[in-house]
């Protein structure tokens, strides 16, 4: 169980609005985190819920250091019991689970609790590849391997023929299909179409809730509505941004080249925002208002907490009054790994499996 100042304050506030709530809030929750989506953001939410209500969450069981530190499993891993960290009361159910890890639906429900609700995030698929590829420094490694491209310029390259760079037989990679493998897309899926339709429908009933990163604030609000949460659960500030991003522009023959490269990712993101897009067009009246408030206060916040001072945010139609303290800034600024090991200590939890040797490392 958790317990910090931070939560102990949070609750107050939480106890103050829950008493004009109608229904409970959803407390054990599993988001697949894909990867360069917003996702980091979201786990943050996650965390500070957590920690506001006291929650367990599942913590990977890799040793400190190694390249997967954050990951519960790796791709091309079948997940086992043990790729979770034991909690040390000998307990084995988790509330919240929101680290990086490959989408299994027999695996997951075996250690999350029946009624655990799946939601995970979705990107447009070639700003997931910017991303990527500028995160994982994939301009820097080509030029490696191929002197006679220039860093500016191997982006281009790499787009006018990925297949100099990437097998085409391998179909899951950084910059291939990421999002659909995080799903849990497989090989299979690729070669009968039949199958991929049934898998597509297969996560459509899983999931309560893919967001879609294009439309962050509505993708909160929608899920605040569905977890029956508070405002004040979602407040955030955006993780994990590269600052140092150029504006690049790619003509059409790019944008098709990477649509035919990264096929899947395509498919399913293009499934879920039409579901998503509906389910937005079939809010009240009110979500409107909502959203603009909601935009309101997250500007608030986002200033309030960079003048290191609480942020008091005020009663409005959709919330009481709350504070938001400096601690909870310090957390939702917190970058992913180190926010790793403050639950560690507050689970008070220890890494089981053995230590292997390579580091992450850390690039912006
Ligand atoms: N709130 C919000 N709104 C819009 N965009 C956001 C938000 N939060 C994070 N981001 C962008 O998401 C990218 C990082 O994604 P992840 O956190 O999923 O990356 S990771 O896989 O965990 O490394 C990264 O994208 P790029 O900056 O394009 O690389 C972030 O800028």
């Amino acid at each position: 169980m958790w317990s910090h100042p931070v939560g102990h304050v949070l609750m107050h506030n939480r106890e103050m609005t829950l008493n004009k709530a109608k229904c409970l809030p959803v407390r054990n929750i599993a988001f697949i985190k894909t990867h360069k989506t917003g996702s980091s953001t979201v786990s943050n939410i996650l965390l500070n819920f957590g920690l506001a209500n006291n929650l367990t969450a599942a913590l990977p069981n890799f040793p400190k250091g190694h390249s997967y530190y954050n990951y519960i499993t790796k791709p091309n891993e079948n997940f086992v019991k043990e790729m979770i960290c034991p909690l040390t009361d000998g307990r084995q159910e988790y509330n919240l689970l929101f680290y990086h890890c490959v989408y299994n639906k027999t695996a997951f429900r075996s250690i999350m609790p029946e009624n655990t609700v799946y939601i995970s995030i979705l990107r447009e698929p070639f700003q997931q590849f910017l991303s990527s590829f500028f995160y994982y420094r994939i301009d820097i490694s080509l030029v490696k391997d191929f002197p006679a491209l220039s860093n500016s310029t191997s982006i281009y390259s790499f787009l006018s023929n990925p297949y100099n760079f990437t097998k085409e037989e391998n179909h899951f990679t950084y910059t291939r299909n990421k999002q659909a493998e995080d799903l849990g897309f497989r090989e299979e899926h690729l070669r009968n179409n039949e199958t991929l339709k049934q898998y597509l429908l297969g996560l459509e009933k899983d999931f309560l809730l893919v967001m879609i990163m294009e439309y962050f604030e509505e993708s909160l609000l929608l899920l605040r509505r569905e977890l029956c949460w508070e405002m004040e659960d979602i407040i955030h500030i955006p993780n994990n941004v590269n600052k140092k991003k150029e504006k690049l522009t790619f003509d059409e023959e790019y944008l098709q080249s990477h649509r035919r490269f990264s096929v899947l990712d395509y498919i399913v993101y293009d499934h879920f925002l039409k579901i998503f897009e509906e389910k937005l067009n079939s809010q009240d009246e009110s979500f409107k208002a909502e959203l603009n408030h909601f935009k309101r206060v997250l500007n608030l916040v986002q200033l309030g907490c960079s003048t290191g001072n609480d942020v008091w945010v005020n009663e409005s139609l959709w919330h009481q009054s709350f504070v938001v303290t400096q601690e909870r800034c310090r957390l939702m600024t917190m970058r992913e790994l180190d926010s790793l090991d403050l639950i560690f200590e507050i689970q008070g939890a220890k890494r089981t499996l053995n230590a292997t040797h390579s580091v992450r490392t850390l690039l912006y």
